[in-house]
């Protein structure tokens, strides 16, 4: 029997809860897509049909029985539900908020789920009845597409939780990534390291964006796809890592704070897809076009790594 409950609840319907949503429905959850908006659930309404579309072009296995409805009513998106999802912006009060709303509403035995992309799983907690029912479940953007979820127990968490969702998160096929709290928790960590020296690269004209790109996705993306870092090491020798490291690491970007050619171009409106320019320009159309080809990219890559063992 699946460990995943029979009515899951996703709350918040942006970029991230639609894609959970149906993940969740294709593995045979009947699901509850609930948002404050009714332009977003509009939105994610008009969307479904592709996200499956990316469903089924991955080969994601459909589980007979599921569904996702989609609603305004937080009192019918949370009636006999078993796992909460919470989705909606990254700021803890409007977190906090809607889960005091959820806990209001629903039994003591229900999870509740956040997908925060690193506010501690502890803080938020600590205005909560009964704080030990929360837990981090970090999902990666397009969450349809990326078959890793990092689970991040807080200090409060029932530790027979962790499990538990590890369990649903292997009930549809993706990889759980089990953490201990800490800000950022793993994806982020790494990822902002690459991206702050990236940025370092770029704000000091050594690279050009184009170049960087290259760089990146061939020397550092292609082949971390296959192997991981740590298998890396071992791939390219300790002694090397030590060598390299020993003069390297004390010339790396250590910056605090958000470059400010970042901050110049947010200033001026810049903010990349959504504003049609940010680190690269976009005529009419491109947007639409770029997002297509890396949809069709994802999908291809995700099925050929699935098709190659684990390294
Ligand atoms: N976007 C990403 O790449 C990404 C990746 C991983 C994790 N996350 C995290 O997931 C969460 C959601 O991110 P997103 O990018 O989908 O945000 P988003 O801004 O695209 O969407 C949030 C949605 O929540 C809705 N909302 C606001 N208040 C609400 C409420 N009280 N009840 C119900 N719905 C409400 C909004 O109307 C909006 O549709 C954030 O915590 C974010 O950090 C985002
Ligand atoms: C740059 C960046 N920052 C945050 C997130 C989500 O936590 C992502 C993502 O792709 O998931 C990202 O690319």
């Amino acid at each position: 029997m699946s460990s995943l409950p029979n009515i899951a609840t996703v709350i918040g319907s942006g970029t991230m809860g639609p894609g959970i949503a149906a993940t969740l429905a294709r593995a045979g959850a009947t699901v509850r897509l609930y948002d404050i908006s009714d332009e977003a659930i509009a939105r994610a309404e008009a969307a479904y049909g592709v996200v499956t579309g990316v469903l089924e072009a991955v080969g994601s296995p459909m589980v007979p029985g599921g569904s996702v409805s989609f609603g305004t009513d937080l009192d019918e998106a949370l009636a006999g539900t078993g796992l909460i999802i919470e989705a909606v912006p990254e700021k803890l009060e409007l977190k906090q908020k809607v889960f005091a709303d959820i806990e209001a509403r629903v039994g003591d035995d229900v999870i509740i789920a956040t997908n925060t992309s690193g506010i501690p799983i502890t803080t938020m907690a600590e205005s909560m009845t009964l704080p030990g029912r929360l837990i981090g479940m970090h999902w990666s953007n397009p969450p349809h597409l990326i078959p890793m979820i990092e689970i991040i127990p807080g200090k409060a968490t029932d530790l027979a939780l962790v499990d538990k969702l590890a369990e649903i998160v292997k009930s549809f096929n993706y990889v759980p990534v089990i953490e201990k709290e800490i800000p950022g928790f793993v994806e982020n960590r790494v990822l902002y390291a690459i991206l702050r020296e990236c940025m370092a690269l770029l704000e000091e004209g050594i690279v050009t964006p184009e170049g960087l790109d290259a760089c990146v996705k061939w020397g550092i993306g292609y082949k971390l796809s296959v192997v991981g870092p740590t298998r890396l090491l071992d791939m390219a020798g300790l002694d090397i890592y030590q060598a390299v490291s020993g003069y390297l690491n004390k010339e790396l970007d250590v910056s605090t704070d958000t470059p400010q050619f970042i901050k110049d171009k947010i200033a001026a409106g810049q903010l990349g897809f959504k504003t049609g320019g940010g680190m690269y320009e976009y005529g009419e159309g491109d947007v639409d076009a770029k997002r297509k080809e890396i949809i069709t990219g994802l999908i291809a890559a995700r099925k050929t790594l699935s098709s190659i063992p684990n390294v």
